[in-house]
This record gives structure tokens, sequence and C-alpha cells, in this order.
């Protein structure tokens, strides 16, 4: 984990006007480095992430005896080969490598043992060890199936049908599916239980899986199937991050600015209409152009009733908005980010609320009242996406405190030089 760095967030002194390029999606780059892993040839990765969770990926699929460069800022290679154990891996605080490396390991020969950072050991997994042990992978985990864990790989896993509640993370089906093209007999995963969050991710998982040559049938709700089959090495040209500039987008509603995340495609595997229905809903304009997608505010924002279901992960910032907003806003659906890098509910509700917003916190969600803040520090519980709410809410509240920065490392190491940037490029 990286050292804490205590930071102020800088105050806008009026409307921004900015033009960002961001890295690759980490999203995005996790999933071409696993497919690359376990293509049958070389792949590339374009215009990838480098931050910790992606570092930390490579560094569990090196462990793992696969070729990877990331000496190249622009273009990651990824160099198939047997999966070769033992070998230990360090998840760090990354759902993505906790719930996407096990099923791999379960290919190596021999024992392949994860841990992470003290809040990984809290995440749940008892799901995915459940499911992989039911398709034939031996694993020993702690009483509770989670974090740390050792899979048994017999260089093989048997596959087939396998029944899951993954309403606790998407990511429990995408580990599932992402290497089952490489079980004996592919997978078939059904979901029982409550909703499965996160459908654009799930989305993602399957686009990427049939970019790579797998035969995958998601046509019925819940159940998702991948025939065995070869992968192909290919290369990946990765989207810049849209949660990651999502803080950047909010930065113009609040401000009543302008900021173009530039080299967005023109068509996206992120949920960008999503995220266009939300921003617009708080008042601002959404616009994709040749120079990128850019958003546009009028500094005057109204309160949001939504689902969050799709996009978990942009709660923390838009909650943000929402304590800065004019009339009350409420989410709901998103009880699963209580297991995300933090209890994301708890964390929002105590920390909007030291800063005057008034804030109750639902099983699934949050309703946020706004009333006059004032700075105060905003704890960060090492958890990248509540820096960037805190850096939100900074953009109009003089004095607030971040208790850290450097947890934006997580997925955006250049976050705290980038804001400060797009900040004092505001007027005079
Ligand atoms: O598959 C992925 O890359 C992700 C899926 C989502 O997880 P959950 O379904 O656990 O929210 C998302 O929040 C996370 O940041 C990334
Ligand atoms: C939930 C998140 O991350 P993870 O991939 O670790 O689950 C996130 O980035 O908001």
């Amino acid at each position: 984990m990286p050292n804490p760095l205590p930071w102020t967030a800088p105050v806008a002194r009026g409307p921004v006007a900015t033009s960002v390029r961001l890295p690759g999606s980490k999203s995005m780059t996790a999933r071409a480095l696993v497919l690359g892993a376990l293509g049958a040839g070389p792949s590339t990765v374009n215009r990838p992430l480098r931050a910790r969770d992606t570092e930390l990926m490579a560094g569990a699929l090196r462990a793992l005896g696969v070729g990877v460069s990331t000496a190249d800022d622009e273009r990651w290679l990824v160099r198939p080969a047997p999966f070769t154990a033992p070998a230990t891996v360090d998840v760090g605080l990354a759902g993505t490598i906790m719930r996407f490396v096990p099923p791999v390991a379960g290919l190596a020969d021999g024992p392949v043992t994860f841990d992470g950072d003290p809040h990984a050991r809290t995440r749940p997994m008892g799901p995915l060890v459940r499911a992989l042990r039911d398709l034939g992978v031996r694993i020993d985990a702690s009483a509770a199936d989670g974090l740390p864990l050792t899979v048994h790989g017999a260089g093989r896993v048997g596959g087939g049908e396998v029944v899951i509640d993954a309403s606790a993370s998407s990511q429990l089906v995408s580990g599932l599916l992402l290497a089952a093209a490489r079980f004996d007999r592919g997978v078939t995963v059904r979901h029982q239980g409550p909703p499965v969050p996160s459908a654009p991710h799930l989305r993602m998982t399957t686009h990427m899986l049939r970019a790579a040559g797998a035969a995958v049938d998601d046509a019925t709700p819940d159940v998702w199937t991948v025939e065995p089959g070869r992968l192909s090495g290919r290369g990946w040209d990765i989207e810049p991050d849209l949660s990651g500039a999502a803080p950047f987008f909010a930065a113009a509603l609040v401000t009543g600015g302008t900021v173009t995340l530039t080299g967005w495609p023109r068509s996206s595997w992120q949920p960008v209409e999503k995220l266009r229905e939300l921003l617009t809903a708080f008042g601002g304009t959404v616009a994709v152009g040749a120079d990128g997608l850019t958003v546009t505010g009028t500094g005057e924002l109204r309160g949001v009733e939504a689902d969050l279901s799709e996009v978990g992960e942009l709660t923390p910032v838009l909650a943000a908005l929402a304590a800065l907003a004019r009339t009350p806003s409420r989410f709901w659906g998103v009880a699963h980010i209580r297991a995300h890098e933090t209890d994301r509910i708890a964390a929002l509700a105590k920390e909007l609320s030291a800063l005057g917003a008034g804030v109750t916190e639902d099983h699934d969600g949050l309703r946020i009242t706004p009333r006059p803040l004032t700075g105060t520090t905003f704890a960060t519980y090492d958890d990248h996406r509540m820096a960037h709410a805190a850096a939100v809410v900074g953009l109009a509240v003089p004095g607030v405190e971040l208790s850290d920065v450097a947890c934006t490392s997580k997925t955006l190491p250049e976050f705290p030089a980038l804001w400060s940037s797009m900040v004092a490029d505001g007027p005079e």
C-alpha cells in the first residue's frame, strides 16, 4: 500500500475549462491482460492503465509464468506460457485480481497463494471459491472462504455447470467466464439470488471474450455459457477510463465549466449512456465530438433520484455532486458497494455529514439533503473514489483536507497532479 499523503483539495476560482487525456480503463486493461495470458499467441495492450491495480495484475500473471512486459507506457506485451507454480499473488485491494486470477490459477501445475491488503481479506470471495470447487478446483481458504487462500492448480479444470450467488459482485461471474474457454468442458454459470450488480461490466467481459474468439451465450438473463476453445492473441485498444473521468466531469458541473476527455472512441464498452443520463439529470450537458467526450455544466446542480446498480463505482462522485446540489437526492441499488474498497455507503454518510450535509444511510443507498458545508478533514479509507468525492466537494468548499490522496494510485496515480492543474488553469 502507498504511504498516506494528506492533501488539501484546491478550490476552483471559476469555471474549469480543460481537455484531459486519461490513461486506459482499469477494467479493460485487467481483462486484456488476463485474456492475453490465456491466449494461444502473444497479445498487445495498447494505451493501458498503469496504476497499482494493473501493475499488480501484470505481477500476478508473471508469478504464474506468463511473459508480461510493461516497459512501454503505450503498449504492454503479453506472451502466454504454461501456468507454473508454486506462486504467490499479491492482489493489493483489487477486486479484479482477487476474482479474475484464481480461476486461471486452477490451470497452473501446483499451489498458488493469494493475499492482499488488510481490507482485501474482508471482500467477498466465498461464492467464487465454492463455484471453483464445484468445477473441480481444490482450494484451501479460511473459514469464511475469503483471502488468504491457496488454489491447488492441477494443470486442468474440468468445468461444467455451476450455480452462484453473484449479488455481492459482478466480478465473481466475470472471473469464471474469463478463464472458462480453457476449462475442459467450458462453463455454464447460473446466478441465483438478489440481482447481480454492474451489468455493463458483465457485458464488457462477454464482448472481450468474443473479441478473443470465445463462443459465449448470454441470451438468457442470469445465465452465461462459455464453450471450451482456443482464445487468440490480439491487439487490444484500451479506451480512456470513464470512471476515472467522472470526477473531472463533475468539476465541469460544479464550476459551470467544460471538461473534454480526449481520445474517446466512437463506440465504447463502458457505460457512457448511463453516465450521460446521470450527468444530464444533475443539469449538465454531455456531447461526443471529434475532440472527445465533453461535459459542460452551469454551476447549478439539481438533486437526482437514481438506481445506481449498473454503475455502483460512480456512487462516491455522484454523492459529492448531490451534497452540492440545490435539491435533495436519493440513490439506491448499491448494497454491494458496502464491500468495495471500503463500506462506501457508511463512509460517504460519515464524511459528507461531517462537512454539514444531511445524509441518511439506507441499506442499499443514500439520501442526501444539501445544507451549507464547511471544510474539515475528509477520511478516504484507502479508497481512490472517496478521494475523488472529497476533491469534488473541495472545489466549492474551502478547507476540505483529505486524510490521504495517495490511495488514488489504485487507478489513477496522476490524479492529484491532473486535478491541481485543472483547477490552476481556471480563471485568475
Ligand atoms: O469487472 C470489473 O472490472 C469491475 C466491476 C465492478 O465490480 P462490482 O460488480 O463488484 O461493483 C466495478 O465496481 C469495479 O470497479 C470493476
Ligand atoms: C470497486 C472498485 O474496484 P475493484 O475492482 O477493486 O472492485 C472501484 O474501482 O471502484
